[in-house]
This record gives structure tokens, C-alpha cells and sequence, in this order.
């Protein structure tokens, strides 16, 4: 008797399979104003959405989120606006570097994230489109970077501390690769901090929503609870009250939490978002916006769907 293995298919097809299921399922049919995200399955998104008509598409404002996507818009052939004149989007589509059971995403491996987030939140409906490398247990487990931070570049010694207090491990300034000496400057002239956390310091938790899943991954980690309102760290302060950072030399030590206590996902988007000098960060959370639902390319060539009940 002979098996048949299952073909596996290549990471570039797993973008595309997962985009084009995204456009099919939620292109509207009397869109005016569509936000296009970055990164390199968006690609996809684009390609599907260029193959529709032009009587579909020639009446719709596509948004981008950053530099990238705006030429995407363009080398398409369609209408592209900006997200200060348009700031209701009836879809916007992205990608992500992390997807964790309950849809929290870490986003900004392509330094876009603020942009993302704005139109994001600008969107009725948030759809993430992905490959199977994205889902993950926890945030910053599979994405080896860890969460990337938007800094105004004159905070960035200051967040880097304060990171480190907080538990991250090592992080860094992101630097602009072989043809750009010094570090990375995102469309809005900041630096990009990316801070890797230990795995399962950031337990993944559904805030006040349920997942409805294809397929679920159960998460690994048990989460301590924290009251972000009522404790503080690395020195910010929360919730009125101002704490010290770093105590005893243990990393991710902070006063009135427990040494090396692990965060919920919303506790630890408050705290990042509260440090002074951080323009924005890139877990999306139910605080700002999480995505309705997220399409997964998988390795066997179906596609899986990640669908979130507020
Ligand atoms: O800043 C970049 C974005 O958040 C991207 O959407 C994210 O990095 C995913 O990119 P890709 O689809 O290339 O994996």
C-alpha cells in the first residue's frame, strides 16, 4: 500500500493562499475606503484585490499604513488616500509576527506598526492574514525579535532601561541593515526598539473576549494576575501610583508585582504604552484593536480561521 504524503507547501504560497481567502471572505461589495497594511503577505491582498474589476474598484480609497503599502497601492493601479483624511475604513486588511489564541497579534517586524494601529482602529473590521509561523501560544515566543517599540529617538537610552527593568531580555535598537548606516527610522522619523521577552512571559489571555477557532492552540502558560491600575513598573507610573523598576538585580523584577511575575497581555500593553517616549507598540490587543478574524496559510495548503466573539 503506498502513502501519498501531503504536499507542503512553501511559505511564499501560504501567504498568498491565506490572503486570497481573506479578500474572498471580506472584501465588501460597496466599499469606499479599504485599509491596506504592511509587511509581505499584504502583497497578496493586493494582488487578489487587484483582480476584481475596475467597476469594483475604481470608486474605493485604499489606506495605507506606511511607505511600503502605499506603493503597493499604487504599482496596483489604485486609488490611494491617507488615513488623516479618511478615518472610517470599512476594512482594513494586515499581517502579522505573532498570533496568540485569543487573537492578540505582535505586529511591526516591518517598522510600521503605529501607522498599523491607526488604521487599525480606523477600521470596522480588522482582518489579519498570516502563514502557519505566526500562530503562537504566547506573544514573543515564536517571534525571536520580541515586541517591537516605537521610540522618539532622543527616549530611546531612557525605554531601553525601562525594558530591561520590565523583563525583556537584551533589547535592542533596531538598526537600518546593509544600506542604511545607524538605526532603522520608521515613516514617522522614530526608532524601532524591539524587546524580547522570556517564553511564556507574556501568557495569552482572551480580556473580556471569547475565540470561536477553527482549530485552537491551548495555551502553555499559567498567568499570575496583576491590577495594571493598581501597580506600577520601571519607574512609570500607573494608575497613580509610582514604582521603582528593577529591584534585587533580577530582571523583570517590579516593585509590588513579584520578581520575574509574568504579565497578562493587557498589563504589559498598558505599562509599554504608558513609559515615556513610546510613540506606540506593536502588540494589538482588545485595548486598541485586535483582529476579528485572522486567516492562517498552513503548511498542508488549507487555510486555517481564527474568528474572535466580542
Ligand atoms: O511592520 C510590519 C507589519 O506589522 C507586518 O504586517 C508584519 O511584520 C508581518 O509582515 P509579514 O507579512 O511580512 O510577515
Amino acid at each position: 500500500m503506498s502513502t501519498m504524503a501531503t504536499p507542503q507547501l512553501t511559505v511564499e504560497s501560504a501567504k498568498r493562499l491565506a490572503a486570497y481567502r481573506a479578500v474572498d471572505e471580506h472584501f465588501p461589495p460597496h466599499a469606499r475606503h479599504i485599509g491596506i497594511g504592511s509587511g509581505s503577505t499584504v502583497v497578496y491582498v493586493v494582488e487578489r484585490i487587484a483582480q476584481l474589476s475596475r467597476e469594483i474598484t475604481d470608486p474605493i480609497v485604499f489606506v495605507p499604513t506606511g511607505y511600503q503599502s502605499r506603493e503597493l497601492i499604487l504599482r496596483a493601479g489604485l486609488k490611494l488616500g491617507s488615513i488623516d483624511m479618511h478615518t472610517e475604513l470599512e476594512v482594513a486588511f494586515d499581517g502579522a509576527d505573532e498570533v496568540d489564541p485569543y487573537l492578540n497579534c505582535i505586529k511591526g517586524g516591518g517598522a510600521c506598526l503605529f501607522q498599523e494601529k491607526l488604521v487599525a482602529v480606523c477600521a470596522k473590521k480588522f482582518v489579519v492574514v498570516a502563514d502557519y509561523r505566526k500562530l503562537s501560544p504566547s506573544l514573543s515566543t515564536h517571534y525571536a525579535p520580541g515586541i517591537p517599540i516605537e521610540v522618539v529617538p532622543s527616549a530611546a537610552t531612557y525605554v531601553l532601561a525601562r525594558l530591561t527593568a520590565l523583563g525583556a531580555v537584551a533589547p535592542v535598537i533596531r538598526m537600518g541593515g546593509t544600506a542604511k548606516a545607524g538605526p532603522c527610522i520608521t515613516d514617522n522619523g522614530n526608532f524601532i526598539i524591539d524587546a524580547p521577552f522570556p517564553d511564556g512571559f507574556i501568557p495569552s489571555s482572551s480580556s473580556s473576549s471569547r475565540l470561536s477557532p477553527s482549530k485552537s492552540i491551548s495555551p502553555t502558560s499559567s498567568s499570575i494576575a496583576i491590577d495594571a491600575s493598581a501597580v506600577g513598573m520601571g519607574g512609570e507610573r500607573v494608575g497613580g501610583l509610582e514604582l521603582l523598576g528593577k529591584e534585587g538585580g533580577h530582571p523583570g523584577a517590579a516593585v509590588g508585582m513579584g520578581v520575574g511575575a509574568n504579565e497578562k497581555v493587557e498589563d504589559l500593553a498598558r505599562v509599554l504604552k504608558g513609559i515615556v517616549g513610546v510613540v506606540d507598540h506593536g502588540v494589538f490587543w482588545s485595548g486598541d484593536r485586535k483582529p476579528l478574524v485572522a486567516y492562517f496559510g498552513m503548511e498542508n495548503g488549507k487555510v486555517e480561521t481564527r474568528v474572535l466573539h466580542t
